[in-house]
């Protein structure tokens, strides 16, 4: 049989896009419907439901035969979940900006592109939109694979009520970039946030030794100075040479490949279980000689796994310290709940941030 020319191979795509279309159309329906159910069973009714969208990715991931691989068919199922919750609820997520921010692309990449970001100029910002209700969501940087804790975030955590959502991972490239007036043999500073300058410490002091770096509050902001220099560069990654409209001059110039930053939701809502789940937990010690020890311990007897630990200075008390604590499982499992009765024996005080579906995309 002759093979399918180009106009026949066409029409059958023709074809499959009016089925796709009326299945979307189809899916958008029942989203309604779950909307009326919701707002008939609760007056205050929660349209976002981590734990669900959660496990709708896992599923499509899980099915997919390809030949599109199970990461993209998860985007374009993020995209129609997202525009599904526009027609129930519109929600609007605080960020911090500006925009272009890695944080504005962790919110896309995690919420889908049919809600409304709200660009906000510092971490306590986020934390306050989102506790006024101006914001029904909030996303901020939490930790970084190559620099470690971002500190501010844990900082907020203790004095905020909000709770932890979800989680969302993002690859980091930094890329070295210039304006239309920038002449290169006449740069004298390079702008970047403190940490993206720090992630790409060895790159500069190989490339660019004698070029003062100065730190701004954030890559976008180095992006945006540019627009009046010609003698400076900046750091930034993809969205703001595109939104500042700047030529990248070197690509990828993190020193570490796998450079990855994690982010959190915020949000008012406790989330149930997804089935693959993970908690933050903050914990209060007094200073004593072991005190990580007896924080620690009663993971080991419950059999919980650690993903991250880290210690702060409480500010509460001179004498006492503050533990952030990742580990693996939902405040609903028995063995987590043991953790939770035995820190609270041990610990001056003890609050679970939030118990969240562990990333999918
Ligand atoms: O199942 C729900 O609760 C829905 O509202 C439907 C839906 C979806 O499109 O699948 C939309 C938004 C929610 O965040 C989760 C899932």
């Amino acid at each position: 049989m002759a093979e399918p020319t180009l106009e026949q191979l066409r029409e059958q795509i023709d074809g499959l896009d009016e089925q796709l279309q009326g299945l979307l159309n189809k899916r958008a329906e029942l989203a309604q419907k779950v909307a009326d159910v919701k707002i008939a069973t609760d007056g205050d009714a929660v349209f976002y439901r981590p734990e669900r969208e959660a496990q709708v990715l896992r599923q499509v991931k899980a099915r997919n035969t390809g030949p599109l691989d199970a990461e993209t068919i998860a985007r374009l199922f993020r995209e129609i979940m997202s525009a599904c919750l526009a027609l129930e609820q519109r929600l609007k997520v605080a960020f911090l900006g500006p925009e272009g921010t890695f944080t504005q692309q962790a919110a896309l990449k995690h919420f889908g592109h049919a809600v409304e970001t709200i660009s906000l100029a510092a971490i306590d910002d986020v934390f306050r939109e989102v506790a006024s209700g101006a914001a029904h969501y909030g996303v901020v940087p939490v930790e970084n694979s190559t620099e470690g804790v971002i500190n501010h975030t844990l900082d907020s955590f203790m004095e905020s009520p909000l709770k932890i959502c979800g989680e969302v991972d993002l690859r980091i490239h930094h890329h070295l970039m210039l304006s239309e007036h920038t002449q290169l043999d006449k740069i004298t500073r390079i702008y970047s946030h403190q940490q993206t300058l720090a992630q790409c410490r060895k790159w500069l002091d190989t490339n660019m030794p004698r070029v003062e770096r100065i730190a701004v509050s954030s890559n976008a902001q180095a992006a945006r100075r540019l627009k009046d220099e010609w003698n400076a560069a900046a750091i930034a990654g993809d969205i703001a040479a595109d939104l500042y409209d700047l030529k990248i001059l070197h690509r990828n110039i993190e020193d570490t490949p796998d450079n990855t930053t994690r982010f959190i939701i915020i949000g008012h809502e406790e989330v149930p279980p997804s089935g693959e789940d993970k908690s933050s937990l903050l914990v209060r010690m007094k200073n004593r000689p072991g005190a990580l020890y007896h924080v620690l311990k009663p993971f080991k007897d419950a059999g919980v796994d650690l993903t991250r630990v880290e210690s702060r200075p409480s500010r509460s008390g001179n004498w006492s310290y503050v533990f952030f604590i990742d580990f693996e499982g939902h405040r609903d499992d028995e063995n987590v709940q043991a953790v939770l009765a035995a820190l609270e024996r041990e610990a001056l005080d003890v609050r679970l941030l939030g118990s969240y579906p562990r990333a999918v995309l």
